[in-house]
């Protein structure tokens, strides 16, 4: 890891110089980049577990007609793809609308399956049931037994591949078990490997933990901390939900955005659902509108992906890593290299709410240190204190880069590196956080608040709109420790009708 994070910097540079590569391709490196990152992540959990713990120790039928989604892992940092994709027929269905009738799912045919499922070899050997990375090739309409063959599933499609897993849609065909399950369900088939099978077990105690709280995706099976298994693969079997927030955005944001009264109620769910996550000690590390779940009629949203989720006050909270969280979604405390709290969820919450609303990325940083300079272009400076406490951090732990400095009076100056427009080269500029007037506390600052204004439809009434931009801001407030908490924002007027 200490490798991939002090090369992260550098790379990130490097990919801003024209000549490197295209947008794509840079999306790519730095998909990959993340899951190298989150790899060796897991493996110096194993190493220091290994170190705590002591020495001895079918055929294919037509399946079509089902809906599928895409594979949405990298969709995080594709959202200029994603206004490009207008969708046509369904646009004008506005799902917070009683006039409007129910939406049809063009845009998930099982046709789009070809590209994500696969044909299998004849002679059962491993590879011919994962790919080279250790994915399971998941094939339409194959069976899948599980617990005895007292349940059996049928492939109809994959929904999801992330990190850890492929996401596959299946059909209960037979069910002798004493679990019930519905007739559509999620099945996440975790990679083939060793390490990603213990992070697995990491998301199933805490979604064990979790069982019955609303607001995060009910896990059907296992009932227990057994894991299920399938060809070397554990399972989880999860409650299918149709949608997750980036397609909706995708279907109803047209690049500008949903409704307000959409965005009030997806972001009141995720307030309480986080309340549920703190009652139990959990951090979800993750929350970005890829793994909120949506459902069928919109009306509800589920949190999911539980994998990087940290425990409080276990070993793994004291660990520093300031690449946790998907960039975009990535609080400043995470970024200073500060300890986790509850308080980063809240702050991807609020992210993604706002991204909900504008239609767009809140803070589109390419590194860390772009992060940092988002931040403060919106929020304003960081306070001296915690400045002081990153400072801290650095001399502690290598991996964390130092992005401010002192200067001159009570001031710090905040370390930002750019590119040469002309040149092309690494360009480090020393950037003032000493405010000059009252209003202008950073320079080039565009509060946030203009921002949401702007976006503002005409539906929309200014008084909300300014509710939610003081609720947000109180969600983003660049201290940790002076975030709302949570239940004084589901107090907060926004929320009031
Ligand atoms: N219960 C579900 N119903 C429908 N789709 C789901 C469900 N769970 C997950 N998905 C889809 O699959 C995708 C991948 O799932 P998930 O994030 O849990 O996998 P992962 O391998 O842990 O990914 P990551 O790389 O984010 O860690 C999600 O973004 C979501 O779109």
């Amino acid at each position: 890891m200490d490798v991939d994070e002090s090369l992260d910097e550098a790379i990130l540079l490097g990919l801003q110089d024209d000549t490197f590569v295209t947008e794509e391709q840079r999306q790519e490196a730095e998909a990959e980049r993340r899951r190298k990152q989150r790899q060796q992540r897991l493996l110096q959990l194993q190493a220091a577990e290994e170190a705590s713990s002591p020495p001895n120790k079918e055929e294919p039928s037509n399946h079509g007609s089902i809906p599928v989604r895409e594979p949405l892992n990298h969709f995080a940092e594709k959202e200029d793809d994603m206004k490009q994709n207008g969708e046509d027929e369904d646009d004008e269905f506005d799902m917070f609308s009683s006039s409007v009738s129910p939406v049809g799912h063009s845009d998930k045919s099982g046709d789009k399956n070809s590209s994500n499922t696969h044909s299998r070899g004849d002679h059962n050997h491993q590879e011919d049931w994962d790919d080279a990375e250790g994915y399971y090739k998941a094939v339409i309409g194959e069976t899948i037994s599980v617990l005895d063959d007292s349940i059996r599933l049928r492939v109809a499609g994959v929904v999801g591949k992330g990190v850890f897993s492929t996401v596959i849609q299946c059909s209960t065909i037979s069910n002798t078990s004493s679990t019930s399950l519905p007739p559509i369900v999620a099945l996440k088939c975790i990679r083939h490997n060793e390490t990603m099978a213990k992070a697995a077990m990491n998301e199933l105690q805490t979604l064990q933990k979790l069982k019955g709280s609303p607001g995060i995706v009910p896990l059907l099976l296992p009932t227990t901390l057994t894991p299920l298994e399938h060809r070397g693969h554990v399972l989880l079997i999860f409650t299918y939900m149709e949608y997750n927030l980036r397609d909706v955005l995708q279907k109803f944001g047209k690049g500008v955005g949903l409704s307000l009264p959409a965005v009030r109620s997806y972001f009141g769910q995720l307030l309480a659902a986080a309340t549920h996550l703190q009652k139990h000690g959990i951090i979800h590390a993750d929350i970005k509108p890829d793994n909120i779940l949506v459902s069928s009629d919109f009306s509800v949203v589920q949190l999911a992906d539980f994998g990087s989720a940290i425990h409080v006050n276990s070993p793994e909270q004291s660990q520093v890593t300031p690449y946790l969280v998907s960039r975009f979604y990535r609080a400043p405390e995470i970024v200073l290299g500060l300890t986790p709290t509850f308080a980063i969820d809240l702050w991807s919450i609020a992210v993604s709410v706002a991204e909900l609303f504008l239609g767009d990325v809140v803070f589109r940083g390419r590194s860390n240190n772009e992060m940092l300079y988002e931040f403060m272009q919106h929020l304003g400076p960081f306070s001296n204190r915690v400045i002081r406490q990153h400072l801290v951090q650095c001399q502690k732990f290598p991996d964390v880069v130092q992005q401010f400095q002192a200067s001159e009076g009570a001031y710090y100056v905040f370390l930002q590196q750019t590119v040469d427009a002309v040149s092309g080269n690494a360009v480090h500029k020393r950037l003032s956080l000493q405010p000059t007037t009252e209003e202008q506390k950073f320079p080039l600052a565009t509060p946030l608040k203009q921002r949401l204004l702007k976006a503002k439809s005409a539906n929309d009434s200014k008084k909300i709109v300014f509710q939610f931009a003081d609720l947000l801001q109180k969600c983003l407030a660049l201290d940790s420790s002076k975030r709302i908490p949570l239940k004084e924002a589901l107090r907060h007027e926004f929320f009031q009708k």
